[in-house]
């Protein structure tokens, strides 16, 4: 069955002509994991790179989007060297499947067009086209279905890949990099897909470049060109159909009825004569394509001036056509590298090639002017509004999951009814002052480290979504991290409220009023403990790194809080200062003890204002444990440990953790 025709709702991008030329790639400056590849592919055309594992395949791909900086060499894109706004323009399928987990097929592509598509487009339209890239996929038997991870069943991964394909085509990209899309497909899924593809570029002259491991014969005939690498070197390029020819002509006959792509790995996975053998024959093959595509050249640079004079004659690109690239010129330096050695003809042909080629292209494009303009000055494909408004319907649909599990739902449930039963209407003496001071100091502490650790544990597989998200250029960090605060918040406080609600009333309830004062400290409390939970799981690459500055950092917090050590050494006081329990446990205090029904003293009190009175007043409870502040100056401090490191947490994403 042929996959139905693209119709995308948005204009066509400006074909593009992907040259890259002499790339080399060093690790650590000594081993070459690429070395002097060079290669050209056109619109409509599909480029082939198979090799054996390790031969550098993603490298290069990794290159070609600009993610790895090149030790020599250039990457072209029509007549625009590769830079960060062009790399926007591309885009990049990478090996893994990088998703929200939780989120079904359908709500991840629509949060994709929803995002990436241009606010000019209705939000009906957009999910029109979200329907035709289900149906251009075969997706449509899985589109309710979780993505799924390695704990909960999901797609396939052959959906999978569909699907993360199919994020990528809702953009119309003019250029697609694919890393390994078949793997892990069925044959007749492999041939699907490719099958697709190869449509897609013939129909929308779109450019692409697939990296592939074992394809069929069937699959193999569709690519139009081929580059072989082998020990990072190119052992073939060119057109897929002479690529028998060009083994065959180094002495390596294919056996009749042969898969070409298992015969030419098996060539290139051979003896190291055998493979420099080939490598050397690929430079040769190679000189002499130039030489053939220069005659080619000579005889069509005719046309495609005469074509370009008469398409542009009077735009503004016409003033830009250089004097020396002419026809004459061409020529000239065609007849000069007859004499000249053949790098030195080969530089100076090239360049006057491929201005002929792009302005060419530019005759031959389908756009406009003014759209392949837009192409070049668009930064964002959606308003930072837009961005924010989808960007917390999706946090929100996506943490909800995780955040409000059935689990966390019965252990804040029996955690509530547990605390409230052990400290059950406890009398208002002083002897009872460490137990109700017990009750605040748990509550802050337990909801410190659950948002803490709950948020460290999930920011890493989310930041992986993130960062091939805004490789992609999809959104502003801003928009996102705004959104993520403001979608998650809700459900970083239902928990809390829940507990608060079951375990304080049943502790004695004074009056509303205190009920939700505490409330509210506890809130704010669990929010900078995110804060600081998020920060530590952006900076930290490495778990066991970010686990263990947690756990000293909220354990320091603790042992600083004032309850559980009161008698501090006066050189280590500084430490309570940083402890952002501290803060909320005097102020639950003060609030209690001040608010709520006073504490009586006790016969032989410890507090020397009992002397005098019957009751305890607030202010002594608290300045009995060493440093106190009135409960603004608290509660600003709490403010203060979320903005600082909320600020701190985007000033890493922005300049630390940015994606390459
Ligand atoms: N960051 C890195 N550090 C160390 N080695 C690296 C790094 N990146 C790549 N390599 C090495 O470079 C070589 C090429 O890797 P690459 O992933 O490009 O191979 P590949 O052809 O895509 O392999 P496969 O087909 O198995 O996916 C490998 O030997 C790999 O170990």
């Amino acid at each position: 069955q042929e996959p139905p025709e693209c119709m995308h709702p948005l204009p066509a991008h400006r074909p593009i002509e992907l040259t890259f030329t002499n790339l080399a790639v060093k690790l650590d400056d000594k081993r070459h994991v690429l070395k002097n590849i060079s290669g050209v592919v056109k619109p409509g055309q599909v480029l082939a790179v198979m090799g054996p594992s390790g031969c550098g395949k993603t490298t290069l791909l990794n290159c070609l989007s600009g993610r790895i900086k090149l030790d020599s060499g250039c990457i072209h894109l029509n007549r625009e060297r590769l830079n960060k706004r062009c790399k926007r323009r591309i885009c990049y399928v990478l090996q893994q499947d990088i998703f929200f987990p939780d989120l079904t097929l359908r709500r991840t592509l629509e949060y994709a067009a929803l995002l990436r598509l241009p606010d000019s487009l209705s939000h009906s339209q957009k999910m029109q086209y979200v329907d035709h890239i289900i149906d251009v996929l075969d997706l449509n038997n899985c589109q309710d279905t979780i993505i799924g991870d390695y704990m909960k069943r999901g797609l396939s991964g052959g959906e999978k890949k569909r699907a993360n394909i199919a994020c990528e085509l809702l953009t119309n990209p003019a250029l697609m990099l694919l890393d390994e899309p078949t793997t892990g497909l069925d044959s007749h899924s492999a041939y699907k897909l490719m099958l697709s593809l190869k449509k897609y570029a013939e129909n929308e002259g779109k450019t692409i470049v697939v990296t592939v491991h074992q394809p069929s014969s069937q699959i193999f005939h569709m690519f139009d060109k081929l580059l072989l690498i082998c020990n990072g070197q190119t052992a073939y390029f060119g057109d897929i159909n002479k690529v028998v020819n060009f083994f065959s002509n180094i002495g390596m006959m294919i056996a009749p009825h042969y898969n070409p792509a298992d015969f030419i790995l098996e060539q290139v996975k051979g003896t190291e004569e055998m493979k420099q053998n080939i490598i050397a024959a690929a430079k040769r093959a190679q000189d002499d394509y130039y030489q053939q595509e220069l005659l080619h050249l000579t005889c069509t640079c005719d046309k495609y001036l005469n074509n370009y004079r008469h398409n542009h004659s009077k735009d503004k690109y016409n003033s830009q056509w250089p004097i020396n690239a002419t026809n004459g010129h061409i020529c000239t330096a065609f007849s000069d590298s007859s004499t000249d050695s053949n790098e030195k003809c080969y530089t100076a042909i090239r360049v006057n090639e491929d201005e002929a080629r792009t302005l060419w292209l530019d005759s031959q494009s389908h756009s406009s002017t003014s759209t392949s303009d837009e192409d070049f000055t668009w930064q964002w494909p959606t308003s930072f509004w837009t961005q924010f408004k989808v960007l917390i319907q999706r946090n929100f649909h996506e943490a909800r999951p995780q955040m409000l599990s059935t689990l966390n739902w019965v252990q804040t449930v029996a955690l509530g009814l547990l605390a409230g039963l052990l400290w059950f209407q406890l009398p208002r003496t002083e002897q009872s002052l460490h137990n109700i001071q017990g009750w605040m100091f748990f509550s802050t502490t337990y909801w410190m480290l659950f948002a803490h650790f709950g948020t460290l544990s999930s920011f890493p597989p989310e930041r992986e979504v993130i960062n091939k998200e805004r490789q992609s250029g999809a959104y502003r960090l801003s928009a996102y991290y705004l959104a993520k605060m403001v979608g998650e918040l809700p459900l970083t406080i239902t928990l809390p409220v829940v507990y608060h609600v079951i375990s304080y009333p049943m502790l004695g309830m004074h009056s509303f009023s205190t009920f939700f004062t505490l409330l509210m400290f506890l809130l704010l409390n669990t929010i900078v403990a995110q804060s600081v939970g998020f920060f530590v799981g952006a900076l930290c690459m490495d778990m066991q790194v970010s686990i263990t500055i947690s756990a000293l950092y909220t354990l320091a917090t603790q042992l600083f809080g004032g309850y559980l050590a009161t008698n501090i050494p006066s050189w280590l006081q500084w430490m309570q200062y940083l402890s952002m329990v501290h803060y909320a446990y005097q102020n639950m205090q003060i609030v209690e003890f001040g608010d709520g029904e006073p504490i009586k003293c006790a016969e032989q009190s410890k507090y020397a204002v009992c002397q005098n009175s019957t009751v305890i007043p607030a202010s002594d409870i608290v300045n009995a444990q060493g440093a106190s502040f009135p409960l603004w100056l608290n509660t600003m401090i709490l403010f203060g440990f979320l903005i600082v490191f909320r600020v701190l947490g985007y000033l890493v994403l922005r300049f630390i953790r940015k994606p390459k």
